[in-house]
């Protein structure tokens, strides 16, 4: 049945949604989707993201007519499995700060003492300098918190090679798979060298070393779906997805306004930032995918509508009504602490309320601006690290936001193309399903879809304004 017209299936275990999309494995085209929603919160219950891909799957119509399956997710949680294979506590989340302090004691214990050289030790290792965001710092922040927890710590995996492994014919710990993509966002894997730094993980476990899953390579197959003969493909951290999905190209750069917001971009060569603000992560081709990542992002957009009393549809209206740079009104929206910035525990602010500013028009504008400004920031970033610009794409749940897609090409200073709404983690998931059950040496080339260009002239001040206030306030 199959055979004749295969179907493959890709899924985005994110954040907020498990999202599962079916598509044509030859010619890409969408055929089925269902979503479900993911419990709140920065620590979560694997057991809830199973739940919520059974009941995405089912919303999608079923899995019975799927040849392959991978699965795309959120990047970085910590996912601790005992020697049996259960889960030893609750996950911890990207956005989950309480390992900032972790952070900075591991990115010292490196340097020998001294931060600058840890920094370097660190980027030239792995990549990667410590954030709170990491899994390397979560487990350091498990061995001193919860140590029993860290002794029965038998394996330790993310979230798509969770989720990849509950739906495979597998069940020891020992059967654990990952991708380059997702590996890299451990800060104990080289995207550079290929190779684990298991040191870096007993660093951070104060000694104890579980096991790992074992890195696949981007198309390979790495078991089946129980009970099925449908192909699982190793699955890859979603930003190295959504990258798939656009079929991202060197000269691309890739704005994700989803929970967290991410510039990435896809090069030849890895990336070592010392300064920890571009990640030197790899993608699920076989090349790199340096990025910047924004704890704060499209849920400063459900912030500012519901502090205002209104819908997302309102609030973009508003900010198109206010003008450019709010009269001065600065919204700094560090609302759940920050990465870039490292300001873990940095609240928002509000500057420049002023009879004049303090209407719902200038609060949803600097709203917008707010978040575009920091997102600015990151394609800065990754242009200083070398990275060229040709296309600006932007992706994620707030890229429906029309002012949102209107204000950004003045904020970034370039045009910006806006693909039509999609799953687009999802789909690079698929893609990859799609390249797996082929075994061809490329992915298929799918139809890309249309994509609507913004310009606008540059928002002046607008940037310059941003950095003055945050500066002032360090969002602290
Ligand atoms: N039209 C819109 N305007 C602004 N934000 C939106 C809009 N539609 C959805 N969102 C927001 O996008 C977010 C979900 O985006 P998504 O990329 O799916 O996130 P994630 O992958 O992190 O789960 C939610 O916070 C949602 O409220
Ligand atoms: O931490 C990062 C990237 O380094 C985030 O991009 C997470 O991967 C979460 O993604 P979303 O749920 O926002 O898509």
């Amino acid at each position: 049945m199959t055979a004749a017209r295969p179907l493959v299936a890709g899924v985005d275990t994110s954040t907020q949604a498990c999202k599962v999309v079916i598509r044509d494995a030859a010619t890409g085209q969408l055929v089925r989707s269902g979503r479900a929603a993911h419990p709140e919160g920065t620590a979560v219950a694997p057991g809830a993201w199973e739940d919520a891909f059974t009941a995405a799957a089912e919303a999608a119509g079923g899995l019975d007519d799927v040849a392959a399956l991978s699965v795309g997710g959120q990047q970085h949680g910590m996912v601790c499995l005992d020697e049996h294979g259960a889960v030893v506590r609750d996950a911890l989340l990207w956005n989950d700060v309480r390992s900032a302090g972790a952070a900075a004691d591991l990115i010292t214990e490196l340097g020998g003492g001294d931060e600058a050289t840890g920094r370097r030790a660190w980027a030239d290792a792995v990549g990667v300098v410590p954030v709170a965001s990491f899994t390397a710092t979560k487990l350091r922040w498990l061995a001193d918190a919860e140590p029993e927890n860290a002794d029965r710590t038998a394996a330790v995996c993310l979230p798509h090679d969770w989720l990849t492994w509950r739906l495979s014919a597998h069940r020891g710990p020992d059967t654990l798979v990952t991708d380059r993509g997702d590996a890299s966002g451990t800060a104990y894997w080289s995207a550079r060298t290929g190779d684990y730094r298991f040191d870096l993980l007993e660093l951070a476990m104060r000694g104890r070393r579980p096991a790992v899953p074992r890195v696949a390579g981007p198309a390979e197959q790495v078991g089946v779906l129980a009970g099925t003969s449908a192909v699982l493909g190793p699955g890859t951290g979603d930003n190295a997805a959504a990258a798939l999905g656009l079929a991202a190209r060197p000269g691309d750069v890739i704005v994700s306004i989803g929970t967290s917001g991410v510039v990435s971009a896809v090069t030849t060569t890895a990336v070592a930032d010392a300064t920890g603000t571009v990640a030197g992560f790899a993608d699920a081709t076989g090349n790199h995918l340096p990025l910047v990542a924004t704890m704060n992002a499209a849920r400063v957009l459900d912030a500012a509508a519901a502090m205002l009393g209104v819908d997302h549809a309102t609030l973009s209206d508003l900010a198109l009504s206010a003008p450019s740079g709010a009269d001065g009104l600065v919204l700094v929206p560090y609302l759940e602490g920050e990465r870039t910035p490292n300001l873990p525990h940095a609240t928002g602010a509000v500057h420049g309320l002023t009879l004049r500013t303090a209407t719902p028009a200038h609060v949803a504008r600097a709203a917008v601006e707010g978040l575009l400004c920091g997102l600015a920031d990151g394609i800065e970033a990754v242009v200083a690290r070398g990275v060229a610009v040709e296309r600006v794409l932007l992706i994620g749940g707030a890229a429906r936001s029309p002012a949102v897609q209107q204000l950004a090409p003045g904020i970034f200073g370039r045009p910006v193309l806006v693909p039509p709404p999609g799953e687009y983690v999802a789909d690079g998931a698929a893609r990859q399903a799609a390249w797996a059950l082929s075994g061809a040496a490329e992915p298929s080339e799918w139809a890309q879809p249309g994509m609507r260009q913004f310009e606008a002239a540059p928002a002046t001040g607008v940037r310059e304004r941003y950095a003055e206030v945050r500066g002032r306030t360090d969002g602290q």
